[in-house]
């Protein structure tokens, strides 16, 4: 890669150590904690802590490659509000590894002494577990396979689990496992997983990574769109940076971190983590006004024929919707959050929504929706009914994604759902015009929200006029 303006890593690549291993190395981790590696290696400090991405799915083969021929050096390339542009050449990964074409270097990667943290970005929908009970799911074909085959393991639940036995046996203690995923308790969950996946493996070895694997939950926040033919070609134009797969984000940047590392850690809060005692405060803010926003305006936006984030964000009708169910839905279910004001949290929002040049696509955020919403949205839903609270923007947003569901917009047009349940969410939208309530009938999802008529009823609403009128009909009514 050859760069002008770039700010290039200010220290020998060739002495820095891998001390993490990271699995579902996409944008986000490369705009995020790789990106906070770097700076404390520009530093001189952390130099011990590089990075070993590691990908376990067929679609991870491009990124291999990608990193294989840039000697896992990237772009990093910020997208401020004034339409300028900062870049960094990121150099904290240092190396990468597909899992499917050698299973056992991976393990033995992990169970080399040196590496004290495995970190994970593997979407919700990663940590295969129920959304209603929270239960780990032991029929996935998968984890079945990895079950039956210690030897060559496909998931990443199984190749955890056989590198943390060999360091049991070895007598290594075991490394910390770091979610970095939006999901509330995100170290708990994972934590849930793996001592699953470990038990129903042996249940001595399931024992052990309950008394001594430390999951430390962490809140993350840094909105990180998929990266385009467009950027790479203007990334290459303004910087002369060849770059097969740059990153591109907002220069916001958040991560609020547990303090559960029982064989250290890099000193991230010298990189403007801040690292606190309970982090859950901090999560419940991000992910059911952050998060939950991003699914407010999705599927509401497609319908109305917006593309992007910043086209919703900044229509009157949507910030309407949003600022409601901020105001009088998300945020009476929160904790007080240490140092921050809500008021000026949800404006930022905002404000970082309306970014016109992140171009955060609608249809990311509309990506893989039966983990997200149950996750996000739901929770408030469920908390506001058994306070006795208002849940119709809540249910008008769930109302909107039933309708998008239906995969028809609303000049006719196709929309391409992209979700690992997609069949199944679809069929249930098309059964809406014989059975209204069709949709959120499914329990693995909604639990008993379909009996719950404080729900069911501004849900109703809105998916009938959503159907009858259109997304601004639709807005427009909840507002007045
Ligand atoms: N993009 C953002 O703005 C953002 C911000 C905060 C947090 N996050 C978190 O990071 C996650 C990843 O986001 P991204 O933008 O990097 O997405 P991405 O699609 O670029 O990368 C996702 C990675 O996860 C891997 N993955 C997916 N399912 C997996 C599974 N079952 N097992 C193992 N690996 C799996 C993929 O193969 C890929 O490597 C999100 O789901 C979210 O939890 C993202
Ligand atoms: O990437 P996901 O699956 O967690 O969800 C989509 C967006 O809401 C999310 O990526 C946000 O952009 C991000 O959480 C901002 O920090």
């Amino acid at each position: 890669m050859s760069a002008s303006g770039v700010k290039q890593p200010q220290y020998d690549r060739s002495s820095t150590t891998v001390g993490i291993v990271h699995f579902g190395v996409g944008g986000f981790h490369r705009a995020h904690q790789a990106m906070v590696v770097d700076t404390l290696m520009n530093e001189g400090k952390a130099l011990d802590w590089a990075i070993c991405g590691v990908g376990v799915l067929p679609h991870d083969r491009a990124m291999r490659d990608a990193l294989a021929a840039q000697d896992c050096l990237y772009t990093l390339v910020l997208k401020h509000e004034d339409g300028t542009r900062e870049a960094r050449t990121i150099g904290s990964i240092k190396e990468y590894l597909f899992a499917p074409d050698d299973p056992d270097r991976v393990i033995e990667r992990m169970a080399d002494p040196a590496v004290r943290i495995v970190s994970l970005t593997i979407t919700e929908g990663g940590y295969n577990t129920n959304q209603v009970t929270g239960e780990f799911d032991d029929g996935n074909p998968d984890v079945v396979a990895d079950l039956a085959d210690g030897v060559r393991p496909r998931t990443v639940f199984g190749l955890v689990t056989e590198a943390l036995r060999r360091r049991r046996q070895r007598g290594v203690a075991p490394f910390t496992i770091m979610s970095c995923d939006n999901i509330q308790g995100n170290g708990g969950v994972a934590a849930r997983a793996f001592t699953r996946f470990a038990s129903l493996r042996d249940p001595e070895l399931g024992d052990w990574i309950e008394r001594n694997v430390s999951f430390p939950n962490s809140m993350v926040d840094r909105i990180t769109p998929v990266t385009t033919d467009e950027d790479r070609q203007s990334i290459a134009a303004e910087f002369s940076v060849t770059d097969a797969w740059p990153v591109v984000a907002e220069p916001f940047f958040q991560w609020v971190l547990e303090d559960a590392f029982p064989l250290g850690r890099p000193p991230y809060e010298e990189a403007g983590v801040q690292v606190v005692g309970d982090v859950e405060p901090y999560e419940l803010m991000k992910l059911r006004l952050l998060n939950a926003g991003h699914q407010a305006i999705a599927y509401f936006g497609v319908l109305a024929g917006y593309t992007y984030a910043h086209e919703a964000a900044r229509d009157p009708l949507f910030v309407g919707l949003l600022r409601r169910y901020w105001s009088q839905e998300a945020r009476p279910t929160l904790r007080p959050v240490p140092g921050v004001d809500l008021d000026e949290y949800t404006d930022e929002l905002l404000q970082r929504f309306g970014n016109e040049y992140v171009r955060d696509t609608l249809a990311r955020l509309a990506t893989d929706s039966s983990d997200r919403i149950p996750k996000w949205l739901l929770p408030v839903v469920r908390d506001q009914l058994a306070a006795g609270g208002e849940v119709d923007a809540a249910a008008a947003i769930v109302a909107s994604w039933a309708r998008y569901a239906e995969g028809v917009d609303e000049t006719g047009n196709p929309i391409s759902i992209v979700d690992r349940y997609a069949a199944e969410r679809h069929a249930a939208a098309l059964e809406q015009a014989a059975d209204p309530l069709a949709f959120v009938r499914d329990e693995s999802l909604f639990g008993s929200l379909a009996a719950e008529s404080a729900f069911t009823e501004p849900y109703l609403r809105t998916l009938a006029l959503l159907q009858a009128t259109g997304a601004r009909a639709a807005l427009k009514a909840l507002a007045d």
